[in-house]
């Protein structure tokens, strides 16, 4: 178990964490999500104890990390970019590890196995592929059996039988009875792997949730229409307040509404329906929806999704989302 409380840390004037407090309970894949820069690698650092809280505590089975006996039989960790290590063969960097932590030998061969690193093991790092070097990662997160994970960004640079893999894997992990957390943006990966998700902006909590409960919370249903009638049909749900948009097949999409709806405006419109069907809200829109204000970085290309998924707030009238989506 993680147990962080009220936990700050600033850099000179800037606060990277800022009064944070979240438990991360075992059983389950727990997704830490955020925008870049929200802090979440500075959050996972403080509980290795690789940085200072400027106040607060981050305590790992009931104690700070440095307080831990052999941290890597308690704790397995993948930080971003600290996978690689220079002029050890992949193999002996294991074996230094493990001897330090008194895991037996035997083990490096094991966990060589499960990332399926077996036929490099005698080669270094240096010439190993991005994702050659997470699998060395997360050999080594996994070389002591800890009961608790903490992987930031764990499918970085992984192609896609190694992201299923470590899906699968993490998804084990848990169903053991283990704590794992994971850092990701790749949110359709996050949604397949966690259970429960904390996410956070500008270093503070924004949700700690059930992953179904978040996308229900924070994304707006949608409900596709297919009609020969698309002009009457949009003209109708326009004047039944809802907002309307044109997909790429020529669909409507009527947002933030039911099924149930959009079926009785088009009956009492007398407008001939070919299909009416529930949009599943995503992951991803509910971040964004969430997160938008906390982005601190952000791009001039226009983005879909986010468009559809933000709610009209107080300074955004749905005319805007409407011009954004080019529909008139
Ligand atoms: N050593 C440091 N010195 C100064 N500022 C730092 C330092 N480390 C992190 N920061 C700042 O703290 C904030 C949080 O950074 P952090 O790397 O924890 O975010 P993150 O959520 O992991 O981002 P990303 O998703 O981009 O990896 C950022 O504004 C970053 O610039």
């Amino acid at each position: 178990m993680i147990e962080l409380r009220e936990l700050t840390k600033r850099y000179g004037d800037r606060i990277a964490v800022d009064d944070l407090s979240f438990t991360v309970s075992p059983g389950r894949v727990t997704g830490f999500l955020g925008p870049n820069g929200a802090g979440k690698t500075t959050t996972m650092r403080m509980a290795l104890g690789l940085g200072r809280p400027t106040s607060g505590t981050a305590l790992v089975h009931g104690r700070p990390y440095a307080q831990l006996r052999e941290p890597l039989r308690q704790v397995g960790a993948l930080l971003e970019g600290s996978a690689a290590h220079g002029r050890r063969r992949a193999r002996s960097h294991l074996l230094w590890l493990a001897r330090s932590n008194r895991i037996p030998r035997t083990r490096v061969r094991e966990v060589l196995g499960m990332v399926g690193l077996e036929d490099v093991a005698r080669k270094m790092p240096q010439g190993f592929s991005l994702g050659m070097n997470q699998r060395l990662g997360i050999a080594a997160a996994l070389l002591g059996d800890p009961p608790l994970l903490l992987l930031d960004e764990p499918v970085n640079g992984l192609d896609p039988e190694g992201i299923l893999w470590i899906r699968n894997l993490m998804k084990d992990l848990a169903a053991e009875g283990r704590t794992v957390l994971v850092s990701s943006h790749l949110m359709s990966e996050m949604a397949l792997t966690a259970d429960h998700l904390v996410v956070i902006g500008k270093g503070r909590l924004l949700a700690d949730t059930p992953m179904n409960d978040f996308i229900a919370q924070h994304s707006r249903s949608r409900v596709r229409v297919r009609t020969p009638e698309p002009d009457r049909m949009r003209e109708a749900l326009t004047r039944a307040g809802l907002r309307v948009s044109t997909g790429e097949d020529g669909t409507l999409e009527a947002d933030g509404t039911e099924v149930s709806f959009v079926g009785e405006v088009a009956s009492r419109a007398g407008i001939t329906v070919h299909e009416l069907s529930r949009r599943a809200a995503s992951l991803e829109e509910a971040f964004m929806g969430l997160t938008g204000e906390y982005v601190d970085h952000r791009g001039t290309a226009r983005v879909p999704d986010q468009a559809e998924a933000a709610p009209p707030g107080p300074d955004r009238d749905p005319a805007d989302v409407r011009t954004e989506r080019g529909d008139r």
